[in-house]
């Protein structure tokens, strides 16, 4: 019974529907009479309007769609026996609220007048926009809805009006602060695409396939480049995809039959058909000869509705004879002489006549990258929409900053980006939009700073070291007596960056808020000493300390060094106990350092992934170190630093006290001391590491002599040279490294030398000095037994792979020679190149590339032995992605318009600024706009309320 109820008014409403876009219709004749409205226009002017949208079509469009859903509400709604529920459920009290004004009496008829259905319809659309749905498919979001009233009497003010997800929408449930913040302006961008106006429901559901959801989505689909708007010069081609400058000849509609017709604008414009030569005598040398062409540009519409004159007449005044256009669009020709169809066009008219004059010469035209397979031409024309839609008062940011930061308004951005009149204007408006990306950035990493301290005092404190930097320091004799121990017994000085390093980071270890910071510098300048240094302070303090590596080599060479180091301290007592934990150490041996993780008997473990397993746990993690951490996945990172040490039974020590341990840093996350020796530049780690602090050794120990450095082509020749060099080198008493691509020889590349083929080759060239051999294919002991023979002097020479890249430290090691150097990146190169010059000898390193094409890049290894330069120029010639490899770009954050390599500038800027507004208002009270912002840009910030 319901069902065929249900069948009936949907049978109905689309009737309704159809009728009313029917010519000539008696029954609607009929229908409108007893409406008291006789003209069939009317009706269909009418009908839409009063159910809220802008014209029958698309009210038609959205009927197709949303004929069963609404239908079927309607139909439950009106099933429900309202006076049975409040029989049974007394507390439930159907309110007698007014019925819901849309329109006051000048703008038609009471909704009184509208059928059931529309009202109906019309009320749920309400509905949906006063819980902030989205419009369903085929609504334009009608603009009388800004003033509607809510049910209970409150005023839905279009400006009060939240998205989804915000926390209110009608004025009396809005927090004061984000009442204000939310601002029409400020929620402009952050609209449902569905609210771009004269968009078709099948052009909103390709914008949104497109990924375009929001009007900011849309306006931050930024221009690929822009072209210079000329005609073109030349033969003008069919399919040619071109742009011209013309003014418009005429505009006409002309209906075919009674279901076709078609608007036809023609475009006339001058264009340089040849540069004539010197040698053509009838002209001047070298004069242009221009030949006026015309563009016909057709657009057809089917269906009664759209093919009537009156129609096409409305279309095509749109373009008036003498306009002044720009037109692009694929051209072909037709069969009279300099005449051209234009397919896929757009056209768009010059506005003012200044603009015109100086326009036609150059104005940029903006390109759009493709997406989705959206057509440039829907994609330009919701921008240009979107554009309208925004008021001058949408920016965020405080005048004051921008005047600061010379920097544009967000709106004249958006203008500026999308509609530059000249270049100049694109690229200040380009400037401030990078400024944003950078911005929210810092401005999230420094607010979640904040937050973290107790008092305004020193949250000042805090933004003040921030600004100067070098206040963040612990003096050494504050630091903890291990740690001073550790450091008096140290072979040499610290270097001034090195102390500084400690300091900074000594400073955090005393924070009640877990650290993580970046520890960054050059190959060889000294960063382990400074992880130990810190790993020492909070063992002083009862806690325990993890090291993580990525290579079991390292593991060793780093558990050997810290033993040696620490045997040499004065008194037994306070010795730590320190393990070594990797994939080699025997399953006995892991059950006792497991165990005595657990207990807390080990202070300090350094190992490699296995420090991560799930069964390694620790009794008080206080901090963890992760050496070359690139090399180490987000989510390996993410499980080291989720080791939350699980009790504070450990605190003994009366250093604690020192240590400002609370009750609330008992179940804190431990500090992260990640380290890199990957020198990547300074702009490109605080856009990598948002939420980290940076610390920099920018100095090499005193002593090391510069790394004398070759590129030369493996040739005969050259591999002649390079032999002759190492037998003088072995008999000065120096150690060489042979470093290979690939271990194996290969059938597919057989121009690579690999390290175990040329093991016999190079034992018996060079009798007399020992070899050794060390590659990932060997098991644990074997690489530590290779190493250490190397280490020892035992073998003079040792032939590799590149599982010497990172962090071996054999200091006498004074020549390398890099075979099939091309395989291997700078920066790569560079890493290399540093386990050579790590002592006091004067040291070598050649780079054999296979062909001469390649010898010019390896050459700028030559000239510089600077990592951070190096990384520089891989920046620039490779892009991010390629400098960090996959591992860590994938996680870079994405700007979509900044590029890191040359806008380094900007983000200094934008860490000033950021700094400035949170002195201003620390908890960014005074700039509510801003705080919505940014939980709109950074949602996973905490940002307090
Ligand atoms: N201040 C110093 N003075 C003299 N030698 C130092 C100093 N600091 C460290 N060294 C020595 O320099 C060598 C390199 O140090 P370390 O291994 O810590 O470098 P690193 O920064 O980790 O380099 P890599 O990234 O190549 O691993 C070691 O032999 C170390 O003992």
């Amino acid at each position: 019974m319901m069902c065929s109820r249900m069948r009936f008014r949907n049978a109905l409403g689309s009737r309704l529907f159809r009728w009313c876009s029917r010519d000539k219709h008696t029954s609607v004749r009929k229908l409108l009479e007893v409406d008291g409205i006789s003209e069939r226009s009317k009706l269909l002017n009418k009908v839409p309007v009063l159910m809220g949208y802008s014209n029958t079509q698309y009210l038609m469009e959205q009927e197709r769609v949303r004929k069963e859903s609404a239908t079927e509400l309607i139909s439950v709604l009106k099933e429900i026996d309202f006076a049975e529920i409040s029989a049974k459920f007394p507390c439930i009290k159907f309110g007698d609220s007014s019925p819901i004004e849309l329109y006051d009496d000048s703008a038609g008829p009471s909704p009184a007048n509208v059928n059931d259905l529309s009202i109906s319809e019309e009320s749920s659309l309400i509905t949906r926009h006063i819980s902030g749905e989205p419009a369903v498919d085929g609504e334009v979001c009608p603009e009388s809805l800004a003033d509607a009233t809510t049910a209970d009497g409150n005023v839905l003010d279009k400006s009060k009006r939240c998205l989804p997800g915000e926390p209110a929408v009608v004025t009396e449930a809005c927090p004061e602060s984000l009442a204000d913040a939310t601002s029409p302006d400020n929620n402009i961008l952050d609209k449902d695409i569905r609210s771009l106006p004269g968009t078709t429901s099948k052009q909103y559901r390709k914008l949104e396939d497109g990924g375009f959801h929001t009007i900011r989505k849309l306006l931050q689909h930024f221009p690929r480049t822009y072209a210079d708007l000329q005609n073109p010069q030349g033969l003008i081609e069919d399919g040619q995809y071109i742009m011209f400058f013309g003014t418009v000849i005429s505009s006409k509609g002309v209906r075919i039959r009674s279901t076709l017709g078609f608007v036809e604008v023609v475009v006339g414009c001058s264009i340089v058909e040849a540069k004539l030569s010197s040698s053509d005598v009838s002209c001047n040398s070298g004069a242009e000869q221009k030949q006026r062409i015309h563009l016909h540009l057709k657009k057809f519409f089917s269906g009664q509705r759209f093919s009537s004159q009156y129609f096409l007449n409305c279309i095509s005044s749109k373009h008036k004879e003498g306009d002044i256009v720009y037109v692009s669009g694929k051209v072909k020709k037709v069969l009279s002489s300099g005449h051209y169809d234009l397919k896929e066009y757009t056209i768009d008219k010059l506005e003012e006549e200044e603009q015109q004059s100086a326009l036609l010469d150059r104005k940029p035209y903006p390109i759009y990258p493709s997406k989705a397979g959206l057509e440039a031409r829907l994609l330009g024309q919701s921008i240009s929409r979107a554009l309208k839609m925004l008021t001058p008062d949408i920016d965020p940011i405080p005048p004051e900053v921008l005047t600061e930061f010379n920097l544009a308004n967000l709106f004249d951005a958006y203008m500026g980006i999308h509609k530059p009149k000249n270049r100049d204007e694109a690229d200040f408006a380009r400037r401030r939009l990078i400024f944003d990306d950078f911005f929210y950035l810092q401005l999230g990493r420094l607010f979640q700073m904040l937050e973290a301290v107790g008092t305004r005092v020193e949250k000042e404190e805090l933004l003040y070291k921030c600004e100067n930097h070098e206040l963040n320091a612990v003096g050494v004799d504050q630091w903890s007596p291990l740690a001073n121990k550790l450091l008096k017994s140290l072979p040499y000085s610290l270097t001034a960056s090195q102390l500084n390093a400690v300091k900074e980071i000594i400073w955090d270890l005393r924070r009640p808020v877990p650290m993580n910071r970046l520890l960054q510098g050059d190959v060889g300048c000294g960063k382990t000493i400074v992880a130990f240094l810190a790993c020492m302070e909070v063992v002083n303090s009862g806690f325990q300390a993890a090291f993580m590596v990525p290579t079991e080599i390292l593991a060793v060479q780093h558990y050997e060094h810290l033993t040696s180091l620490l045997e040499k301290l004065d008194g037994d007592e306070c010795k730590p106990n320190i393990a070594l934990l990797t994939g080699s150490t025997s399953t006995r041996e892991s059950r006792i350092i497991r165990n005595g993780l657990k207990t807390g008997e080990i202070s300090m473990v350094i190992g490699t992934h296995t420090l991560i397993a799930d069964k390694t746990d620790f009794s008080a993690l206080r901090i963890s170190v992760i050496d070359e951490q690139q090399r180490f996945g987000v989510i390996q990172r993410g499980r080291f630093n989720n080791k939350l040490y699980t009790s504070s039974s450990k605190l003994s020590d009366e250093n604690t006290s020192e240590d400002a341990a609370s009750d609330s840093e008992t179940f804190m996350a431990p500090h992260v001391l990640a380290m890199s020796a990957t020198p990547i530049p300074r702009t490109l780690a605080l856009a990598l590491y948002g939420d980290m602090s940076l610390t920099q050794i920018t100095d090499l120990p005193p002593g090391r002599q510069p790394i004398e450095t070759l590129a030369l082509e493996g040739n005969d020749a050259g591999f002649e040279t390079v032999f002759q060099m190492m037998r003088d080198e072995l008999m000065d008493g120096g150690k060489v490294y042979l470093v290979y691509p690939i271990i194996e020889e290969s059938e597919h590349l057989p121009q690579l030398h690999a390290a175990k083929a040329d093991f016999d080759s190079i034992k018996q060239k060079f009798e007399g000095y020992p070899c050794g051999l060390l590659h990932g294919r060997m098991k644990g002991p074997e690489k530590d037994e290779a190493l250490g023979s190397f280490r020892s002097g035992e073998t003079r020479i040792l032939l590799a792979t590149q599982v010497i890249e990172i962090g071996v430290d054999v200091p006498d090691a004074s020549m390398m020679i890099v075979m099939n150097a091309e395989r291997f990146g700078m920066s790569q190169l560079h890493q290399l190149r540093g386990r050579v010059g790590r002592g006091g000898k004067k040291s070598r390193c050649v780079f054999l590339s296979s062909t001469s094409s390649t010898l010019p890049r390896l050459k700028v290894l030559e000239n510089s032995s600077d990592g951070f330069h190096l990384a520089n120029a891989d920046l620039v010639m490779r892009g991010p992605g390629d400098l960090l490899g996959k591992k860590q770009s994938g996680h870079l954050p994405e700007f979509p318009i900044a590029r890191l390599e040359i806008d380094g500038s900007i983000l200094q800027e934008a860490h000033l600024a950021a700094l400035k507004v949170l002195g201003t208002s620390n908890d960014l009270s005074m700039f509510p706009r801003l705080k919505v912002e940014l939980s709109m840009r950074q949602p996973l910030c905490l940002l307090g309320d």
